[in-house]
């Protein structure tokens, strides 16, 4: 069953010139982009630094508007969806930042932070928040007696896992990590790269991935679409796109990785002195 239909959708942004002859330009950040997800599957986006991979994520969230173009989720129209459809909607679709700190509020105790979705709505789970949040904490791999404590008080990787509790305790049906595990160490990667897939496992909601990491995308994707210049140039089951890409741009940003990401680097140097 298809979860999420984009068509054909360009975001432009118009930055005015500086001085006396200011002229206002357009950019062409996302140009002309369609692609599909499939309920409980992973679509990974990938594409070098300002191919559009972000920008595409956020209108598919609704958290920026088209230049034009469509964004369908579960049969409905939402591109321009308000109100209850609209909150439906950003129930059903929740995002995962790379910078676990910088979408964690501060001054919120971990159980604040993993039940403000339901406050926000005004649901009170049936066991009380703190059992709501201590669950799921153990659900992500928490210490649910650490549910009193601040981000501060957390790792990098244990933020990462406040960020992902936070976004399961509304049961999305589509949960978009942009970058989400860029930012850490390899080893804690791998664990929170494994947590994502145990828990789509568990609850059977579709992911989109984006990366720049080609191993990371290659372990977590069932498709791939990559971006250059604001356009998908290849989308294609995960295998086909690393055994045989068609574009010349997938290529090349395969003939990369060795160069984007140290611990390939670091493995295939070690194949090779064997
Ligand atoms: N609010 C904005 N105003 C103007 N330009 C923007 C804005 N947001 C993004 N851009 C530009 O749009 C292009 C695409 O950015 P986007 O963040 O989508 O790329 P990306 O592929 O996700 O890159 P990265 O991996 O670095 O995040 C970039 O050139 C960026 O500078």
């Amino acid at each position: 069953m298809t979860l999420l239909k984009v068509r054909e959708l360009t975001k432009q942004f118009v930055s005015r010139g500086e001085g006396l002859a200011a002229r206002k330009s357009a950019f062409t950040a996302v140009d002309n982009v369609s692609f599909d997800v499939e309920l409980g599957e992973t679509l990974a986006i990938v594409g070098e630094s300002g191919s559009g991979k972000s920008t595409t994520a956020r209108i598919a969230a609704r958290l920026l508007e088209p230049t034009s173009g469509t964004v369908e989720f579960d049969g409905q129209d939402v591109t321009r969806a308000s109100g209850k459809e609209l909150a439906r909607f950003r129930n059903d679709v929740q995002v995962v930042f790379q910078d676990p700190f910088s979408s964690l509020n501060p001054r919120y105790t971990v159980e604040r932070i993993i039940t403000a979705p339901l406050t926000y709505q005004g649901i009170a789970p049936a066991g009380g928040r703190r059992a709501f949040a201590q669950e799921l904490m153990e659900r992500v791999g928490l210490n649910p007696d650490h549910c009193q404590r601040y981000p501060a008080q957390f790792s990098g990787g244990q933020a990462q896992r406040i960020g992902i509790a936070r976004a399961l305790a509304v049961n999305p049906k589509l949960v978009i990590c942009d970058e989400a595990v860029s930012a850490l160490d390899v080893s804690i990667q791998a664990q929170v790269l494994q947590l994502l897939m145990r828990l789509q496992r568990e609850s059977g909601f579709s992911y989109i991935f984006i990366a720049h990491d080609l191993a990371v995308v290659r372990q977590i994707s069932q498709r791939v679409a990559v971006m250059n210049k604001g356009r998908i140039v290849e989308l294609g089951s995960r295998d086909q796109v690393f055994g045989e890409p068609r574009d010349d741009y997938t290529k090349t940003l395969l003939a990369a990785v060795p160069r984007i990401n140290p611990e390939w680097d670091r493995r295939r140097r070690a194949r090779e002195a064997r």
